[in-house]
């Protein structure tokens, strides 16, 4: 089982941030929710801050966590928590992604989603 967190982002316009996996990596061209595995002594909203500096070259602060998801793939196991975040510094770009997305809550569905991060955009919808 590997723990990953990731963030829940939303701008100006209620629009959320959806990240699409590059080519090369475990699930290659599906959308995620940006972040990533929790290194040994780091705290998960440590990690979080941490991934979304890495990935989008930008500051969040993590604020309220959601239900955490645990997800069987075919040849690994997930447990995801994701955390609601807000911009604290910068704008995300895309350093490591295919291709960043924000996207409006009628739209989360169309995605090829990975497969554990149904059940979190599913939650955002439902809390309106
Ligand atoms: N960051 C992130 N990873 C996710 C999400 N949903 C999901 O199934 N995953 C999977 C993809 C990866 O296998 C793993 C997180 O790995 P990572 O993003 O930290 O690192 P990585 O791509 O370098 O990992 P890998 O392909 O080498 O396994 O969790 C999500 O919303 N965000």
């Amino acid at each position: 089982m590997i723990n990953v967190v990731c963030a829940v982002l939303m701008d100006a316009e209620g629009r959320w941030l959806c990240c699409q996996r590059p080519e090369g990596k475990s699930l290659a061209g599906k959308w995620e929710f940006p972040g990533g595995k929790i290194e040994p002594g780091e705290t998960a909203p440590e990690a979080l801050r941490r991934e979304i500096e890495e990935e989008l070259g930008c500051l969040v602060h993590v604020q309220q966590e959601l239900s955490t998801v645990e997800h069987h793939y075919e040849d690994f196991s997930i447990r995801l928590t994701p955390y609601l975040c807000v911009l604290e510094e910068g704008v995300p770009v895309a350093r490591e992604h295919t291709e960043i997305r924000w996207v409006a809550g009628t739209h989360l569905a169309a995605l090829d989603w990975a497969a554990a991060d149904v059940p979190i955009w599913q939650e955002v919808l439902a809390r309106g």
